[in-house]
Order: structure tokens, then sequence, then C-alpha cells
């Protein structure tokens, strides 16, 4: 059987939401239908809808998938035994405070422990059951997943890898995942995670809402912010393979587990446009300000999850990547500000221009609906007095995933010594500097 091997050069199906096709076998998929009376080589046809079967077809999301056994072939679920208190879901019953809050990275493991073993949620916002809002966890792991699967019926994941990379082998295929590239699984989707260079520590957003898709680009244009033909499909591959395995299921907050006698990873061939795919942020093609002021953060929006108002986001993921800062005669720093959306950030590599201290890689910080945040004292201090020459913001890659539901830090969140509880004090030196 073929469940991992790490040397393998992967290739991909490129085009974000296309009508991909991908077959393992030759003629493993059925032309011209998607649900004959028999499938080739026995297979079975399975279809897998990530949207309503009655979404307007710009929005619909499903594939067929031909596998060696249907999804049904599985044991009953129970509960899994081992302490699920560390991962949570939105609605969070607790309060939530309006302080700016910004931890240290999690340490990387020091027993063993997957993928999501070693998952903790550090904010949630919305309602899972309501299917809006999204959890954010941080992972840190030295194992890989091999013969223990899972999908979540909560949300759609978005990984973002900020040390080691992380294999994902997935019903749809393949696909290896590396710090500064991103990857999407859909909801329910059947996966598992392995480690093919050791320890990891990243990111992951639990996307409760409607799947992630690219922002309009309005007058920009027919190219640029995240280019289609850049987010990366999996060719189909299968474990043809039986054994005592297991398939965990995150569903309605809770971890499930099933028996299951073979892998589930056995699909075949597949065509649709729901399906894992990556993307590599370097391709991101940065707009910004040419002549003066510094835009809206959403000029760098990768991936939208619409809410049920236009232009209000269930969920923008926005990176702040290596670019070039021209603009004249102003402050280039993010401005003070105070949002009605809530923001959580994170850091891939290197200094987030707004913060030189203090949120380092791996690292978190939430601003809340109308929290007052922007530059530390140093920054605002050396922004103020720079000389304004063209200028390249290089090894750099934050992120934000910006809501409009309120970001809800969990219990452990709040308690944890890696929060800096003296993070309020970055801003205590801007000193009134009115002369009238
Ligand atoms: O708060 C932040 O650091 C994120 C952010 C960046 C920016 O350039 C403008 C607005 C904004 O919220
Ligand atoms: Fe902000």
């Amino acid at each position: 059987m073929n469940t991992v091997n790490h040397d393998i050069q992967l290739s991909y199906l490129n085009g974000f939401g296309n009508e991909h096709e991908t077959e393992a076998l030759p003629g493993a998929l059925p032309r011209g239908r998607f649900s004959p009376q028999q499938v080739p080589y026995g297979l079975y046809a399975e279809q897998f809808s990530s949207t309503a079967f009655t979404a307007p077809r710009a929005h619909n999301r499903r594939s067929w998938l031909y596998r060696i056994r249907p999804s049904v072939v599985q044991g009953d679920y129970s509960p899994w035994q081992p302490d699920q208190s560390r991962i949570c879901t939105g609605p969070a019953a607790h309060p939530t405070p309006p302080n700016m809050l910004r931890w240290d990275p999690l340490p990387l493991p020091d027993s063993d422990a997957d993928l999501i073993e070693g998952l903790i949620t550090i904010a949630t916002c919305g309602d899972a059951h309501a299917q809006h809002g999204m959890g954010v966890h941080l992972y840190t792991a030295n194992r890989s997943m091999g013969q223990r699967f899972f999908y979540c019926a909560d949300g759609e994941w978005l990984l973002l890898p900020q040390q080691g990379s992380l294999l994902l082998r997935t019903e749809c295929g393949r696909l290896l995942v590396q710090p500064g590239e991103i990857a999407v699984i859909p909801r329910g989707m059947k996966f598992a995670v392995d480690l093919p260079e050791g320890p990891v520590r990243g990111y992951l957003c639990e996307n409760y809402g409607a799947p992630l898709t690219l922002p309009e680009r309005g007058p920009v244009g027919a190219n640029g912010f995240a280019n289609d033909r850049d987010f990366q499909y999996p060719q189909a591959a299968y474990e043809d393979v039986e054994g005592d395995f297991e398939l965990l299921c995150k569903f309605a907050g809770h971890l499930y587990r099933a028996e299951i006698g073979h892998s589930p990873l056995d699909v075949v061939a597949w065509t649709g446009n729901s399906a894992p795919y990556k993307y590599d942020l370097s391709r991101f093609n940065v707009m910004g300000s040419v002549s003066y002021d510094h835009p809206d953060p959403s000029i760098y929006t990768v991936l939208t999850s619409a809410s049920d108002t236009a232009g209000v986001a269930n969920l923008d993921f926005v990176i702040f990547p290596p670019r070039w800062m021209v603009a004249e005669d102003t402050f280039r720093p993010p401005w003070y500000h105070r949002n009605v959306m809530s923001e959580f950030m994170g850091l891939i590599e290197g200094v987030y221009d707004a913060k030189e201290q203090g949120f380092v890689p791996g690292g978190s910080s939430l601003h809340n609906c109308m929290s007052p945040h922007g530059p530390e004292l140093g920054v605002f201090e050396k922004a103020s007095k720079a000389e304004l020459t063209p200028e390249r913001y290089q090894n750099t890659l934050a992120f934000m995933l910006e809501s409009r539901y309120l970001i809800q830090p969990t219990r452990w969140a709040l308690e944890t010594g890696l929060r800096q509880r003296d993070y309020v004090h970055c801003w205590e030196g801007l000193q009134k500097q009115f002369q009238p």
C-alpha cells in the first residue's frame, strides 16, 4: 500500500474552484454522467456537497468521488476518550473581555502528539451550529497521524503552517504544505496529517461559515491579489489498505471516534470543485498606495467567506507580505484605529511593521470589536520622523483573520502563561504632543 511516501514529488491541478477531474487509474472516472449503473473498476460513486444542492451555480461546491468503499462502511461513533477540553467551539459561554490581547508562541510538544492531539483553541466567534463564525486553533505536533483519520463537520479548515511542513493525505489526494503556504480542507473531507520533516507548529482557522472564496477585484480589473491559477488541488491518489484504523470526527463541538477497517482515503478518481487546495502566499500580487496614505488592509485579502450581509465578511483571511512602501507625506504603518470588525493576527515569519517587539513568529494577537490598537510607541516615533524614500518591507509575513463576529478568547487563552499581560503597555509612552 502507499500510505506515506515522503520522497514523492507531488504534482497538482491548478485553478481555484475549477471543475477539476483526476483519476489514479486510467478510465476510472466515469465519462458523460456522474452515476453510471456500474462504475469502472467496481468503484462506488459518492457525491460530496459543500454547499446546499440548490446554492446558486456561482457558489455551488460539490465533487463526485469514485471510491473503493462508500463512506457508510464504518463503525458507529462514540465520544473520543482523550481529554478534549483544549478544543473549543463557538459560541463560548464565558464573558469576553474587550482587552487588547497578545500571546507568545506555543512551545513544541514534549511528549508524542499528532496534529489532532496537539490542537488547542485560542478563540472562537459566531456559532458553529448556525454555521457562521470561526474557531482559531493553534497546533503543535511531532507525530504523523498515520492510520488515524479525521474530518471536521463543524467547518472548513484553513491551515497556516508556521514551522515544519505538513503532508496532507486527503480523500482527493495529497498536498505538501510548507510555512509560507496555506491549505484549505473542505468541511467533512477525510484526511490525515503526516509530518515529513519532524515537529510542526502553526495556526488553524476552522471556518464555520460559507466556504472561503476569492474576493472580487472591483476596479483593479481582471488580475491581481491572489490569482486563481495559483491555487493547487491534489491529483487523485488512493490507499487500498485494511486494518484496525480509527476515524475521528469533530461534530457540534465534540470529537467522536468510529472504528474503520480500511483507509477511508480510497478515492481512485474524482471530479468537481469541492476539494482541498493549497496556495503559496508569495504568489500574492500585492496592491498598494503609490501616492499617499495607508490603505485599508482589505487590499491584502487572500480569501473571504461571505456572511448574509454584502461586504461584511464572516471571515476575511488577509496577509501582510513583503512589499514596497512608497507613499509620500504619509504615516506609513497602520494607523491607530477602532474597528467594528474583530481582528485576530498571527505571524508566520519576520517582523510585523506595527509591532517590532513582542509580536513574534508563532505568536498571536487579538483586537476585538471597537478595541483601539495600532503601532507601538517605538514604531510611532520612528515612522513619524522617517525619511520617506521607497522602502522594501522584507522578512515579514503576518496574517489577519477578520470577522464581523466578536472573537471570544477561550478560557485557556485568557489564563495561559503565554498571554502577555503587559501588552497594553506597548502604547503607554505615547505622550501628549499637542501644541495649540
Ligand atoms: O491592526 C492591524 O495591525 C491590522 C491592520 C493593518 C493595517 O495595515 C490596517 C488596518 C489593520 O487593522
Ligand atoms: Fe487593526
